[in-house]
């Protein structure tokens, strides 16, 4: 008959496919009953819906199976609670910045992969905060396209020195900071891995912010060295992923809330950008269209257990709005200015419960 410390030590050698760590030492196997020749695995997964769930379920049933004497493995999958990820990922304290100190709530706008309208979405929930009376600063961490000065009518703009801290520019109330101030103009910056390291850990310790309720970062798409350094180095209070609808988004995003788990930053949630496109028919009705499939957000981020947090349609106001340098949540009494109103009021309930429970890394308040 297999023992317990058999089973646990051939499942040592299992590897998470996507975390490249044991699922032993990620805490992922929750329970191992034994009996006779049978052997069932409870496995706890990251998050809900993981894409790599058969994966893992069938490494461990060809791993298990292969131990003298087991003749029947069950695999059975559940999900590890917020406190078992944070056991497991949160270990890591961010250090505290002088520059960052009077900021009560930083605030990553992520997403999986390039295109699907992070910017677009950090600059108008900056906007939307602003409006209700928070005092904001916005800062984009694209190295790879900085693109909120335009976004936000700055372009063209450097910012001064005071006291050898940057003073960021304003517009709209809202302080902004950008890779795109820093470059030689007209010219791209080509980063490397430590550079990009060095410049986001410089950048945190050298913006005179001030005294600020929200900093929102707009982070460089996808999952690799900049959005990790900037989780690494600004204490987050948690952060917004941003998806288009389409089905194809879904494994950026999973790889995406990963990393942020990995890193013990917390999830605001999911926003649904280009969910529906509004116009009027023949009939001179309005219409929606669901351009690139519809719910695809909500299922997802049902899927993944974090919480939905609005859907943002798709709408030329707002990249015309955008091009203009006056972002579309200026008016809140327009539909766009509505619907960023409600994901900042979202977001800005959640930012409170986060500082109660004490943000990994951050003091509480
Ligand atoms: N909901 C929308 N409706 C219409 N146009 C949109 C919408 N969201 C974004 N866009 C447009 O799509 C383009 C890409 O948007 P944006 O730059 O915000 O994406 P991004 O995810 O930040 O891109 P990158 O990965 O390059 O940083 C822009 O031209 C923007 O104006």
């Amino acid at each position: 008959m297999p023992t317990r410390e058999e089973v646990m030590e051939v499942l040592k050698k299992v590897k998470d496919p996507e975390l490249g760590r044991s699922l032993v030492d990620l805490g992922m196997i929750r329970d191992v009953k034994i009996d006779g020749d049978k052997v069932k695995v409870t496995v706890a997964l990251t998050i809900a819906g993981c894409p790599m769930k058969g994966r893992i379920a069938g490494d461990v049933k060809k791993a298990v199976s292969e131990i003298p004497g087991v003749k029947e493995v069950e695999v059975e999958l559940t999900t590890m609670t917020p406190e078992e990820r944070e056991k497991i990922f949160g270990k890591k304290k961010v250090p505290e910045k002088k520059a960052l100190k009077d900021i009560r709530h930083i605030i990553a706008v992520a997403s999986g992969k390039g295109g699907v309208g992070k910017t677009t979405v950090a600059v108008n929930l900056a906007v939307a905060l602003a409006k209700r009376g928070y005092k904001v600063g916005i800062l984009d961490a694209d190295i790879y396209g900085p693109n909120v000065p335009l976004l936000m009518g700055l372009e063209g703009e450097r910012p001064f020195t005071r006291d050898n801290l940057l003073v960021p520019p304003e517009r709209w109330g809202i302080k902004v900071m950008s890779f795109g101030f820093l470059a030689p103009e007209g010219q791209p910056i080509i980063w490397r891995g430590p550079l990009v390291h060095r410049a986001l850990s410089e950048l945190a310790e050298s913006v005179d912010w001030g005294v600020l309720d929200f900093l929102v970062i707009d982070l460089p798409p996808g999952t690799g060295d900049a959005p990790l350094t900037v989780a690494q180095v600004f204490p987050l209070r948690g952060v917004v992923i941003v998806t288009t609808p389409q089905k194809v988004a879904i494994s950026d995003v999973v790889r995406s809330i990963n990393m942020f788990n990995e890193l013990g930053t917390r999830i605001f949630g999911i926003v649904e950008n280009m969910a529906y496109l509004k116009t009027i028919g023949p009939d001179g009705k309005e219409h929606i269209i669901p351009v690139f499939g519809e719910g695809g957000g909500e299922k997802l981020a049902r899927d993944l257990r974090v919480p939905f947090l609005g859907k943002v349609p798709l709408d030329p106001n707002l990249s015309k709005s955008g091009e203009l340098g006056k972002p579309a949540a200026l008016d809140p009494e327009s539909e766009l200015g509505k619907v960023f109103g409600e994901i900042a009021e979202k977001i800005a309930t959640k930012a409170l419960e986060f500082e109660k429970m004490g943000s990994c890394g951050l003091k509480k308040a």
